[in-house]
């Protein structure tokens, strides 16, 4: 579904991306690992269309979207959530999601459809509350849901970025999080892309872990076979995972 040919993101003499090749099969979950700066960010910049590579290719169902903007890259089913949280404070979970729903192009957004998109990320609950008032997990949640939001006016996103979906969530709402993470996976059978610091979420979830530093792709495996490579132990002697 996804292949990264090459790719490379260049400033000036600084290699933020080197050289990446990668390619993920539809259906997969792939953790994307490495330590702080090693370019898993720009690695995802790279994928959504926020950089233009400098060199290389990325390949979306066989197709060069390299030259596309973000938005063209959205349309052909690719979204991505950022490491800090993005919600109005103002605004209720439910006006939220009908925002969404209607910036991708549904014209009528019900209630009982919105209610049907929150209950995805299990957080139908919070529908008539504002999003000031919620916690880093289901903030997070939110994000998801408006990131499937397009799914009202249409097949919605098939591959997502997630960019730190634990990052600043606290350790009783992570198991939470990971199952709604789990059901869009294996339940709606979406493509999932996740930069995670935490091992045990990335253990829990991913079918194959790819493993970054200074730029480069230093291996690309399961799990087990990763954690067992030499040359990543290596990389991370002294540097926290
Ligand atoms: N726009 C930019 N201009 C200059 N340097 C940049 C820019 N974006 C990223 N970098 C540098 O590129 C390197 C990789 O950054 P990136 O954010 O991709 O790493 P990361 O693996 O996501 O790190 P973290 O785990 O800390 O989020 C870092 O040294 C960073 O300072």
């Amino acid at each position: 579904m996804l292949e990264l040919a090459g790719l490379s993101w260049r400033i000036g003499a600084v290699r933020i991306v080197d050289d990446v090749h990668l390619a993920v099969p539809e259906g997969e979950f792939l953790a994307v690992i490495g330590p702080n700066g090693a370019g898993k960010t720009s690695l995802f910049n790279l994928v959504s269309g926020v950089h233009r590579a400098t060199s290389g290719a990325v390949l979306l169902d066989g197709r060069d979207v390299t030259r596309q903007p973000p938005h063209r890259r959205a349309r052909g089913g690719i979204a991505r959530t950022f490491q800090s949280s993005s919600v109005f404070a103002t605004m209720t979970v439910a006006e939220h999601a009908e925002l969404a729903a209607r910036a991708a192009g549904a014209r009528r957004v019900t209630a009982a459809a919105v209610t049907r998109l929150l209950a995805r990320v299990r957080l139908e609950h919070r529908a008539g509350d504002l999003a000031a008032g919620l916690s880093h997990g289901d903030k997070r949640k939110l994000e998801l849901a408006m990131l499937l939001a397009p799914t009202l006016a249409g097949d919605g996103p098939r591959l997502l970025l997630l960019d730190e979906p634990m990052a600043g969530v606290a350790a009783e709402e992570t198991s939470e999080l990971s199952s709604v993470l789990r059901e869009l996976h294996q339940g709606e059978g979406r493509t999932v892309l996740m930069v995670e610091h935490h091992m045990d979420i990335v253990l829990g979830l991913a079918d194959r872990v790819a493993v970054m530093h200074h730029g480069r792709l230093l291996a690309a495996g399961t799990p087990a076979a990763v954690m067992a490579d030499a040359t990543v132990q290596d990389a991370y002697v002294g540097e926290a995972l």
